[in-house]
């Protein structure tokens, strides 16, 4: 599965040990560069260049995970994978154009995850983080409940405005409802901008509730492919379909008596939504292949920074689904309508990085409270932590001003232009006209224009696509 990490080596710190990675490839410098990337986050990782070479560093090196290409010079990746996985170890293919049968293949067989080829690094750190939490929570219950339990204890939810005041209310009376009752908690609907925190506050909630010590389950409904969605999410029994070799509980299933966290709610296909509300429906779950039923106990959490009313005004969204899954709304507000929180979070950022680098104390001058204070912030708190982060890192002296801040021109540009005209703009045309301008100045580059931004890559291409922008 896809998803979004917004800090790839602050996930790799949470680790108790060092995970080993395989990585079977024969592109050499591709392979140099991956292993050099993987080294710096914190993994222990091997190369082999075909699959005899690989066979004996599953025996020598004993991986946790293996990055598998298809093409091999001595046979196709494929071949390795049902070794790999009755080794308990945890496969992504790579494909290159035009493999997907393969990779579709692949994840039948048992691989976690594809990534299709050129492949950027950052995006394969991510998904490596990614399935790396989504498999420890499958398949090693106690394992995850321990680093959740780090996860939680490090979750920071930071903010005193009233909304923040607000959101923490709502949280602590559910976390209560929670100790009272064994009845099947309520679905909580949490909205707003992108990078507003709705992760954090489902976390958060997770760990005030009771059952803090059972599986948080993340779901990212806007990557995971639309072939592999229903396997994953409902699980299948062995010979459901070609490939089925063994049956594999879905990660509805995963979330047992935790939460069950289903971000971007909003993307999920039509079909699925409706097999979706059956679920909450009738808190019952059934595996493809399956004719028994297992029960749902997990707490139900959605998020989306779209709106599903709207949405489902349009029949773009099942408004069935939007009134089961809106029983307790949390909403979000920008970062920029926080008041004083705006400086609270700067300098909360601030501290973080320099306890992670070992870094002397800063501070903030006069003109960089200022444009903090003042700037608009299109993508919140994580364009925030992204910019003061990079700024404490970057400088080399004790005070902090507005230039050595850097807040990004192309957004500043976007929202003058959005000031600037008199027409009614919606959140919609506000965030196609950020993504336009920072791909102005990026020069089409989407890497750079992400950066520019304070967003991931892959969040980049799906923020694209979603406005129908192309890469040119
Ligand atoms: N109140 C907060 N206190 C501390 N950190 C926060 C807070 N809100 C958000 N963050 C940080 O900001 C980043 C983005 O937050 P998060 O991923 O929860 O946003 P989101 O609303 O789920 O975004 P998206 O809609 O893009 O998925 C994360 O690094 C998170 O830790």
């Amino acid at each position: 599965m896809l998803s979004q990490i917004s800090s790839p080596d602050s996930q790799a710190t949470l680790l108790p040990v060092k995970k080993k990675i395989l990585l079977v490839e024969d592109e050499v410098l591709f392979a140099r560069a991956v292993v050099k990337r993987l080294q710096k986050a914190g993994f222990e990782c091997e190369h082999a260049e075909s699959l005899h070479d690989a066979k004996l560093l599953i025996k020598q090196f004993e991986p946790d995970m293996a990055l598998l290409d298809m093409r091999l010079p001595d046979g196709n990746g494929l071949d390795l994978l049902s070794d790999m996985i009755a080794k308990n170890i945890n496969v992504i293919v790579m494909t290159a154009f035009g493999e997907v049968t393969d990779a579709v293949n692949a994840i039948k067989l048992g691989a976690l995850d594809y990534l299709k080829k050129p492949i950027d690094l950052e995006e394969l750190l991510l998904i490596i983080q990614k399935n790396e939490k989504t498999t420890e929570l499958q398949t090693s219950l106690a394992y995850s409940r321990q680093r959740d339990a780090v996860i939680n204890e490090s979750i920071q939810l930071i903010g005193e405005s009233a909304a923040m005041q607000s959101v923490r209310q709502q949280i602590g009376r559910i976390a209560q409802l929670s100790s009272l009752s064994d009845a099947v908690p309520p679905t909580v609907l949490i909205t707003g901008e992108t990078g507003t925190g709705k992760d954090v506050v489902a976390r958060y909630l997770h760990a005030s509730c009771i059952n803090h010590d059972k599986p948080f389950v993340y779901i990212d409904c806007a990557s995971l492919p639309a072939e592999l969605m229903e396997s994953e999410l409902f699980g299948h029994e062995k010979g459901a379909f070609t490939n089925a070799v063994a049956s594999r509980p879905g990660l509805i299933e995963s979330a047992e008596d935790g939460t069950l966290f289903l971000d971007e709610i909003g993307e999920l296909p039509l079909g699925l939504q409706a097999k979706l509300l059956n679920v909450l429906e009738r808190r019952m779950v059934r595996r493809l292949g399956s004719t028994k039923e297992r029960p749902v106990l997990a707490r139900i959490i959605a998020a989306t920074n779209r709106d599903l009313y709207q949405m489902s005004s349009e029949g773009r969204f099942r408004s069935d689904l939007y009134y089961r899954l809106n029983v307790i709304t949390m909403q979000m507000p920008p970062v920029r309508n926080r008041g004083q929180d705006i400086l609270l979070l700067a300098n909360y950022f601030r501290q973080m990085t320099e306890k992670r680098y070992a870094l002397p104390h800063h501070e903030f001058d006069a003109s960089a409270l200022m444009a903090i204070q003042h700037y608009h912030w299109p993508g919140n708190v994580r364009e925030m932590r992204h910019q003061i982060s990079r700024a404490v890192l970057m400088c080399t002296q004790p005070v902090i001003s507005a230039q050595a801040l850097g807040l990004p021109q192309a957004s500043q540009v976007a929202v003058s232009a959005l000031g600037a005209s008199d027409a009614p703009m919606t959140l919609e045309d506000a965030e196609k006209a950020m993504l336009l301008s920072a791909l102005e100045q990026a020069r089409h580059n989407v890497s750079k224009a992400a950066r520019i931004l304070g967003i991931t890559r892959m969040t980049m291409r799906y923020r694209m696509d979603k406005h129908g922008i192309s890469s040119v």
